[in-house]
């Protein structure tokens, strides 16, 4: 089997420009292959920089070397040097992201949240809106807030909303970014059961999970994280 994403010799260096330009390593010479299928987890300490890892993935943090190259087809695009008009597209339809927290657009309801993604894709609003309302039953968001903007919804609907957005289209690859973080042990439950499904469908998921319970119900294999610090002395 291929890898679907391979980030080579990356290094990220943190500069504080309003603190006397202070450096702090965060990442060293982290390699990693992500294959179709599985869900790699990033394992370490906190502040061992998996949170800074994933980011870099996807584009957010401009790591100082390194590649990340994505498989698109027969080619492999290098996110890294990559312009950003093609990372948007990347994260369009190849790329997913679930962070911590809901960020959106205020006043758009739940329910449009959810179908974005498809939307943006050319998916019909017919298609789109049944696949979206399932995601929100699946994750217990009720009935009564689909219509709603979720600015005044729970801290943990607010993450399940964010959630249903996440997998409402069938990325190749999928950044988690600790997702049952702010969920009781039944709604992880259902997030962890999205997971396994899609990685049966063949995603490449690679994840930050904060429960031991749920790793090792998700994890194929662990990327061990050594603080760059400790690596460069
Ligand atoms: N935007 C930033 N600017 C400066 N330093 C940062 C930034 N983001 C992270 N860091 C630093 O990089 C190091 C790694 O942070 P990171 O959040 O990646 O670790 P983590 O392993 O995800 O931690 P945790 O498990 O506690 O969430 C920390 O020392 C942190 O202070």
């Amino acid at each position: 089997m291929h890898p679907v994403m391979i980030a080579k010799n990356i290094d990220k260096t943190f500069v504080l420009h309003n603190q006397g330009a202070a450096r702090l390593p965060v990442l060293r010479q982290q390699n990693l292959e992500i294959f179709a299928g599985e869900c790699l987890v990033l394992n370490g300490s906190s502040g061992s920089g998996k949170s800074s890892l994933l980011r870099s993935l996807y584009g957010n943090y401009q790591i100082d070397h390194g590649e990340l190259l994505i498989r698109q087809g027969e080619q492999w695009l290098d996110l890294a040097s990559a312009p950003p008009r093609e990372i948007i597209a990347l994260r369009r339809d190849t790329i997913g992201w679930v962070s911590q927290f809901l960020r959106v657009i205020p006043r758009l309801s739940a329910l449009d949240i959810v179908m974005q993604p498809m939307l943006e894709n050319g998916i019909s609003e017919a298609q789109a809106k049944p696949k979206a309302q399932s995601l929100l039953q699946h994750l217990n968001v009720p009935e009564r807030l689909w219509g709603l903007a979720p600015a005044t919804f729970s801290g943990g609907e607010q993450q399940r909303v964010n959630i249903a957005r996440g997998f409402a289209l069938d990325y190749p690859i999928l950044l988690l970014d600790e997702p049952t973080a702010s969920l009781d042990k039944h709604n992880a439950q259902q997030v962890v059961e999205l997971i396994l499904a899609a990685k049966q469908r063949g995603a490449a998921i690679v994840g930050i999970f904060h429960d031991v319970w749920v790793r090792e119900l998700v994890a194929d294999r662990l990327h061990n994280m050594q603080a760059a610090t400790q690596i460069a002395g």
